[in-house]
């Protein structure tokens, strides 16, 4: 993590060029730092795909994803570079699975070089279906791109693996052909704004982290709620679920910036370190207590906002007795000094009654309640709620004195907004993570270890709930807040789930 620079000379392979994902998030990305002037001054991006466009029409496709999902649009203020732009976005159309295709590769990496007057930082985003990634891998590397292993580097979407072996078989091929410095796994959750500053936050600070400990904080919870469904991915999401989906990745690493130890400074390992201790440290549960950690739902049909909407199984490319996992909530206990039996509940789950992501770190009562009895009602630990999408928040509950002659008191929120605090506009997390390739700082992408260590730790609950098929989906409703197993788990502790009071929604 550091203070960016305009990166060096750059030639970007997008593999999936003509893709979804490419479409809607990394043209649009990429357009935007364009406009911000991060983009190196000589660079070159090649959109790759089996479809057949020429230069001008691939241009025109990726317009249209600019116009409906960049947060700039063509023709608004501050906008239109796209011209000047799309001269440096141009087509290949090759089928990766040709090991004779490579050589075009291989050819324009040579005419940019001349083009450039210099070698470039040559880059190979994988946005395509994972059962591609082996074959694509294993064709890169003998290519030999540039002597110095610095210069390649190869992106790596998500899913990373499906599972432990499948994760530890991917790590293995991409090792034996690059570097692990050269390997960026991409986590989009960490290239948002939000998440970032949960570091900033902590560690900027010297108030909080007296108190981050078990002596002070009861619990932790994480909520990953989305009212979306599977929105046509219903191919992939059969084979996904909640759990391998939002839990293993994106979950997991929220929880270890909440959790991880104060970095003795911003370098890509040592912030990975710490995160790696946090997961290492993470309870693994026995497969027969899985029922009593982790809850698992799938939503009917239903209601959302006045709309009738599709049970999961009635969904487009989804089996009809599918009983794949569209919401998952998981208590995790992590097994070291600062954490020993402080819960940390998380849940995530599609088609829920809002869109939100929030960590919530409950903390404990204060010891001894010495105001009159009749505000005891009243009376609500402290709380500290970090919002990270869509509002942009940290709230701080507290107890203050109700104006009155009479001592009573309420709980008020003391509410840090970006929105109000700053001007600029945030940027994507896309072109974050983009210009972090560009720049070879890998501090928000995960290390082969992270993602063994995250696979291993919901290994128990993949593998028990892959040897019971669950009896009662669907088991619940769009809109709401998913099954109640889930209300159950967080209840029987004595505890509730956190959404977020009444000012968010105003
Ligand atoms: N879409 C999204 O919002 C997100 C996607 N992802 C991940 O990104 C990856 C891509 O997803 P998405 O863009 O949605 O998928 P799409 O199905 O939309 O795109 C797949 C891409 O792969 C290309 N492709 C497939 N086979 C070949 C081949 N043999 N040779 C060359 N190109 C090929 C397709 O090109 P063509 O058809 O022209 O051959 C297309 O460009 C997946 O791993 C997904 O999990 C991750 C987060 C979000
Ligand atoms: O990675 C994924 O994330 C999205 C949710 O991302 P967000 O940035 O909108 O919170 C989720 O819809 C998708 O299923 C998952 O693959």
């Amino acid at each position: 993590m550091q203070n960016h620079k305009r990166p060096a000379s750059s030639l970007i392979f997008i593999f999936g060029g003509s893709g979804d994902l490419n479409f809607r998030k990394l043209s649009p990305a990429l357009y935007n730092l364009f406009i911000d002037e991060w983009m190196p001054t000589k660079f070159s991006i090649v959109g790759i795909g089996r479809r057949p466009y020429n230069n001008e029409d691939y241009r025109k496709h990726l317009l249209n994803g600019v116009q409906q999902f960049s947060r700039r649009k063509e023709g608004e203020t501050g906008a239109g570079k796209w011209q000047d732009f799309s001269k440096y976005v141009s087509y290949l159309q090759m089928d990766a699975e040709q090991d004779a295709e490579y050589q075009k590769i291989a050819d324009i990496v040579k005419e940019k070089e001349k083009e450039f007057g210099e070698h470039p930082n040559v880059i190979f985003y994988l946005a395509v279906a994972p059962q591609l990634v082996p074959g694509i891998v294993s064709k890169l590397g003998p290519l030999n791109i540039c002597a110095d292993t610095k210069c390649t580097r190869v992106v790596v979407e998500k899913p990373f693996g499906h599972d432990l072996e499948s994760a530890l078989e991917l790590n293995k091929l991409l090792a034996s052909m690059f570097d692990e410095k050269q390997i960026y796994r991409i986590d989009h959750y960490l290239g948002k704004e939000t998440v970032q500053n949960i570091l900033a936050m902590r560690f900027a600070n010297a108030l909080f982290e007296p108190i981050w400990n078990r002596n002070y904080i009861d619990h932790v919870q994480i909520t990953a709620s989305e009212t979306v469904g599977v929105e046509g991915r219903g191919d992939y999401y059969e084979r996904a679920g909640a759990l391998r989906d939002m839990v293993q990745n994106h979950i997991l690493q929220i929880l270890c910036m909440v959790a991880m130890e104060a970095p003795v400074n911003f370098e890509a390992d040592e912030i990975r370190n710490k995160k790696v201790d946090v997961l290492n440290a993470i309870r693994k549960i026995n497969t027969e207590d899985v029922h009593r950690y982790a809850v698992r739902g799938q939503y009917g049909d239903g209601w959302m906002q006045g709309d009738k909407v599709p049970g999961y199984a009635q969904e487009k490319s989804v089996d009809p007795n599918s009983k794949t996992d569209t919401f998952a909530a998981v208590k995790f206990y992590i097994d070291n000094w600062r954490w020993q039996g402080v819960p940390f509940y998380v849940r995530t789950g599609k088609r829920m009654h809002e869109k939100t992501t929030i960590v919530t770190v409950q903390f404990r009562p204060a010891p001894n309640y010495a105001f009159p009895a009749e505000s005891a009602d009243t009376w609500r630990p402290n709380r500290l709620t970090i919002s990270i999408a869509p509002d942009m928040d940290i709230r701080l509950r507290f107890q203050a004195k109700r104006p009155g002659q009479d001592m009573t008191l309420k709980p008020v929120d003391m509410i840090f907004s970006y929105k109000d605090a700053y001007e600029e506009h945030e940027p994507e997390a896309y072109e974050t993570l983009l210009l972090d390739v560009m720049e070879g700082n890998a501090t928000l992408f995960m290390r082969s270890d992270q993602v063994q260590a995250s696979w291993e730790i919901i290994k128990p609950i993949q593998d028990t709930w892959a040897a019971r098929q669950p009896v009662d989906f669907p088991n619940y409703a769009p809109g709401s807040w998913g099954p109640e197993d889930a209300e159950a788990l967080i209840a029987r502790d004595g505890r509730n789930w956190v959404t977020l009071p009444a000012p968010h929604k105003e």
